[in-house]
C-alpha cells in the first residue's frame, strides 16, 4: 500500500488521446474549546490590546527570551490553557476557491474553458518529493502541462536533468555558490535558459513570465516570500507548502484577493476537503474532519517514546515524503499544522475541525454538511492525484493510475487521536485559536525544533516541550494582525528562542 519512490521519469512519456475534460494522459509507473471572550494570553492574563510591532521589539524579545534561557530561567512550565478561542475572529474568508456564489461561477467558468485545458506551470522545489511528482505529471501529460521555470534549493544534478528534460525558460537555485556550476553544466547540457541564484532569484522565478499556475513544493516558511511574489505576479497557487499559509495566512489572504488569484490545495487532505465541497451551496458546510495515519509511532507505547531515534521517526507508515514533513507526521504536529491551514483555506471555525486516526490513509478527508451528510474522498496514498487535481481544477484528467481497490484494502479503520501521547495537537489548536502571530510562532518553533532534532541535538520529546515554551515566550509580544515585516521577524524570534533553550541545556528530552 506504499507509495512508490517519487520517481522522476526519466523522459515524457508519449501521449495519449486527450478529449475534453476528460484527457487521457500516458503515465510512467511511478478537543472541543470553549469560546475565548477577550484577549488572552496563552496563560490565561491579559495580552496587551496593541503591541508594539515589528523587527526591533521581536528582536528585543527574542534577545530577552534567550537571554532568559541562558540565565536558566525560560518561561516557567507552561499549563498551557487549550481551552481559547482566536482572539482575531476567523480568518478573514477562505484561500479556497469555495462556498461563495462567486467561486461556484469560477468553478463553472474554468470547466468550461478546461475544454481546452493547457496549463504553463512554474515548479517551486522541483528536486523534493512534491517537485519529482509534479514533473511525473508534466511528463505523463505534455500536451496538457509544460513548464516554464524551475527552482531548487541546492540539487545541481537534478535541476539540470529536469532543465534538460522539460526545457524551462528560467531555472532557479537558492544556494548562490552553485550558480556557477550550475550555469555550467546547463551549457554543457545544450540548455539555454535564464539562471538566477539565491532568494531573489527563486523569487524571481516565482513571478516569471506567463506562468499560469506556481506549484508550492519548497520545503518550510522559505516558500513564503516566493509564493507571495507569484501571488503579486497574478499566478494561480497550486499549494503544497503548507508552512507558507500557517506563517502567512493573515497576509496571504488578502493579497490573494488583492491579486484575484485562486489558491488550489495540494496536500492530500486538503485536495480531499476541496473536492468533497466541489459544488457544495455556501454556509452548508458544517465540519471538516481531517484524517491521519497516525505517523511513524502509531503503534509504539508512549513510554517507549523514550527511545525513538531520528531513523525511526522518518519511516512513515503509508506517504513516501520528504524528511521534515515526516517528522511532523511522527509528533502528529502534521496534523495540527493541517488543522491550521484547514482554518485558513477553507474558513472552518477551529471548533469545526476533528481529527481522526484512519492508519490505512485511504480515506484522505471528509467534511460534514449542515444536514448531517458526511462525504469523503478516496484513493491510494500517492500525491500524484491531489497534485493533478490542484493544477487541473475543476478539470479531471483521465489518467490511468491503479483503480482503488476497496476489496483490496479490506478493513477502514478509524480511532480518536492520543492527544497525551501527540501533545502538539493541542499546541496547534491553541495557536490558531489564538490567531494572528502565534501561528507564525508555532511554524517557526517547529521548524527550529524538528532541526535540531535532525542534528541529534535534542530528542524527540524534546519537539513539544520547545515548541510550547516558544509559544509561552511570544505572549509578551503577541500581535492580532501581523505585517509581513512582523511575520518575518516573529519567525527568526521563534528560532532564536527556541535555540536559546537548547544552547542554555533546557528541554533536551
Ligand atoms: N512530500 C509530500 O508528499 C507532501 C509535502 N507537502 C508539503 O510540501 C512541501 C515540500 O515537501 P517535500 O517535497 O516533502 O520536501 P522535500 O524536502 O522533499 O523537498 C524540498 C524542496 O525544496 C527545496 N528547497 C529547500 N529549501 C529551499 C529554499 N530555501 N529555497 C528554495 N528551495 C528550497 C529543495 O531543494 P534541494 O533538494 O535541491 O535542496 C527541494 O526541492 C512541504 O511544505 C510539505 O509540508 C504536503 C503534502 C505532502
Ligand atoms: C501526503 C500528505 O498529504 C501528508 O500530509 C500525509 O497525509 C501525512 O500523513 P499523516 O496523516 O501521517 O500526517
Amino acid at each position: 500500500m506504499a507509495t512508490p519512490a517519487p520517481a522522476f521519469v526519466g523522459a515524457p512519456a508519449a501521449s495519449v488521446s486527450a478529449t475534453a475534460l476528460g484527457r487521457s494522459c500516458s503515465w510512467s509507473p511511478p478537543p472541543r474549546h470553549g469560546l475565548w471572550g477577550g484577549a488572552h494570553s496563552l496563560r490565561g492574563t491579559p495580552v496587551p490590546a496593541a503591541m508594539s510591532s515589528g523587527r526591533a521589539a521581536a528582536a528585543a524579545a527574542a534577545a530577552a527570551a534567550a537571554a532568559a534561557a541562558a540565565a536558566g530561567a525560560g518561561p516557567p512550565a507552561i499549563a498551557f490553557p487549550l481551552r481559547m478561542a482566536a482572539a482575531t475572529g476567523a480568518a478573514a474568508g477562505a484561500a479556497a476557491p469555495v462556498n461563495t456564489d462567486a467561486s461556484a461561477r469560477q468553478t463553472l467558468e474554468r470547466a468550461l474553458s478546461g475544454l481546452a485545458l493547457k496549463k504553463r506551470i512554474t515548479l517551486l522545489g522541483s528536486t523534493g518529493s512534491i517537485g519529482t511528482q509534479t514533473l511525473d505529471i508534466v511528463a505523463a501529460c505534455p500536451d496538457a502541462f509544460s513548464i516554464v521555470g524551475l527552482a531548487a534549493g541546492g540539487n545541481v544534478d537534478l535541476l539540470v536533468e529536469q532543465a534538460v528534460l522539460f526545457r524551462p525558460a528560467i531555472v532557479a537555485i537558492r544556494d548562490a555558490s552553485k550558480y556557477g556550476a550550475l550555469r555550467a553544466a546547463l551549457t554543457d547540457a545544450g540548455v539555454t535558459c535564464e539562471v538566477v541564484a539565491g532568494e531573489e532569484g527563486v523569487v524571481a522565478v516565482a513571478a516569471y513570465g506567463d506562468a499560469d499556475v506556481v506549484v508550492t513544493g519548497i520545503v518550510g516558511v522559505a516558500g513564503l516570500q516566493p509564493t507571495l511574489a507569484a501571488i503579486r505576479a497574478g499566478k494561480d497557487i497550486a499549494l503544497a507548502n503548507k508552512e507558507t499559509l500557517i506563517a502567512g495566512g493573515p497576509v496571504v489572504l488578502p493579497l490573494l484577493k488583492e491579486h484575484g488569484v485562486t489558491m488550489t490545495p495540494a496536500d492530500s487532505e486538503h485536495s480531499a476537503i476541496f473536492q468533497c465541497l466541489q459544488g457544495a451551496p455556501a454556509d452548508s458546510l458544517s465540519k471538516v474532519i481531517l484524517t491521519a495515519s497516525g505517523g511513524a509511532f502509531r503503534d509504539w507505547n508512549a513510554a517507549d517514546l523514550e527511545k525513538v531515534q531520528l531513523s525511526d521517526a522518518l519511516k512513515h507508515p503509508n506517504w513516501s515524503m520528504g524528511a521534515k514533513i515526516t517528522i511532523d507526521s511522527a509528533t502528529m504536529m502534521n496534523k495540527g499544522l493541517e488543522v491550521i491551514e484547514a482554518h485558513y483555506l477553507f474558513g472552518a471555525a477551529y471548533d469545526d475541525i476533528d481529527i481522526v486516526v484512519h492508519p490505512q490513509s485511504i480515506v484522505h478527508s471528509m467534511v460534514e454538511m449542515a444536514d448531517t451528510s458526511v462525504i469523503a474522498q478516496l484513493g491510494w496514498p500517492d500525491m500524484r492525484l491531489p497534485l493533478l487535481y490542484a493544477i487541473a481544477w475543476p478539470a479531471r484528467v483521465s489518467m490511468p493510475y491503479e483503480r482503488l481497490d476497496l476489496v483490496k484494502v479490506g478493513a477502514l479503520t478509524f480511532r480518536a487521536p492520543d492527544h497525551a501521547k501527540y501533545p502538539c495537537i493541542e499546541l496547534a489548536y491553541a495557536a490558531g485559536r489564538l490567531g494572528g502571530s502565534a501561528t507564525a510562532v508555532i511554524n517557526a518553533a517547529n521548524e527550529a525544533a524538528v532541526e535540531l532534532f535532525r542534528q541529534d541535538k535534542v530528542h524527540y520529546l524534546a519537539i513539544p516541550k520547545l515548541i510550547e515554551a516558544t509559544l509561552d515566550a511570544h505572549r509578551s509580544d503577541w500581535l492580532a494582525n501581523p505585517s509581513l515585516d512582523d511575520i518575518v521577524a516573529l519567525d527568526s524570534y521563534a528560532r532564536t528562542v527556541v535555540n536559546g533553550f537548547v544552547d542554555a541545556g533546557r528541554y533536551l528530552k
